[in-house]
């Protein structure tokens, strides 16, 4: 079977057009929607994702404004450029770059952001208020990936979905996302400690790998016709791999490949997060 692809850099490059024109719309109202990224380190993945951000900032006609820390920035360094981002009106919304280096407290710093600029919904507010079913912006690699499917009319309502990665950016928020009513799917959250991997992965109709785990998800544990979106990215000596056997591929109707795939939507929904914050600014929701 040829396996149709669920093409992310097309669809985010549509949804980057129509971000344009709210972008625009927002600045003839005398509000310019500013991206604010804190990254602290030098892991060249995220130094990678963060300058992404700001090129896709600079197609939108999003502000960009970018405070970079060093590896061995303490805790307070971190907190105080989150503070300085509370504070500046020009910064409508921003993101702390995940993972921050081992020796900081993530989730102090998520805490201390301003839940109305969280572009990422990572606050623990936000991600709150996704369990409550109530308005929030979304984590950008879940929002993306439930936009993908709906793109390329993949039926989610009433599907059985495998989640492999129990992460705090995608496995388990996606699992919120999809048992929303308007979604109505069935999931399974699938991570380290789960027995019978094969078994639960055999019974989806549609998988999300992010597990970071290169070639996890094999061809024999994927049922014909499955829809595959290989989220893991693993940087090795040969290139980026994906959790995602490309043999695999040959099993499915529909594979969001990674690269090219859930990656590219990632960073155009953090655009739509900044955007919609920006909105309700004007709209004062
Ligand atoms: N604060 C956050 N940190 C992290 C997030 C996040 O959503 N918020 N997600 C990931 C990293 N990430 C964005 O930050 C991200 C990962 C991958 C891609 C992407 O476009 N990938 C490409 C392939 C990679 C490459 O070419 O280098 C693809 O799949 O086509 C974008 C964003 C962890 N941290």
């Amino acid at each position: 079977m040829k396996a149709q692809i669920l093409d992310g850099k097309a669809t985010a490059a549509a949804i980057k057009a129509e971000l344009a024109v709210r972008a625009e719309a927002l600045k003839a109202r005398g509000i310019t929607p500013g991206l604010g990224t804190v990254l602290v380190g030098d892991d060249p993945g995220s130094h990678s994702y963060v300058r992404g951000k700001h090129r896709d900032c600079a197609q939108v006609g999003i502000a960009s404004i970018q405070r970079n820390l060093p590896a061995d920035a303490t805790q307070e360094q971190v907190e105080d450029v989150v503070r300085e981002l509370n504070a500046d009106p020009a910064c409508t919304g921003y993101i702390v770059q995940l993972p921050l280096p081992r020796h900081l407290d993530a989730n102090r710093v998520l805490e201390l952001m301003d839940p109305d600029k969280d572009a990422d919904g990572l606050h623990p507010t936000n991600l709150g208020r996704l369990v409550l079913g109530q308005e929030a912006p979304l984590p950008c690699t879940p929002r993306g990936i439930v936009e993908l499917l709906r793109r390329h009319d993949i039926e989610i309502n009433g599907a059985e979905v495998c989640v492999i990665g129990r992460g705090v950016t995608v496995g388990r928020p996606i699992g919120l996302l999809l048992t929303r009513r308007t979604e109505n799917a069935t999931v399974t959250l699938c991570h380290t400690g789960t027995k019978e991997l094969p078994f639960h992965v055999l019974q989806a109709d549609i998988v999300i790998a992010a597990a970071g785990v290169p070639g996890l998800i094999s061809a024999d544990m994927v049922k014909p016709g499955a829809v595959l979106l290989d989220v893991g990215i693993t940087r090795t000596e040969h290139g980026l791999v994906g959790d995602v056997h490309p043999e695999a591929y040959e099993k499915a109707a529909w594979v969001a490949p990674m690269p090219g795939g859930v990656g590219p939507m990632t960073r155009a929904m953090l655009l739509t997060n900044v955007v919609e914050a920006a909105e309700r600014q004007v709209t004062g929701l």
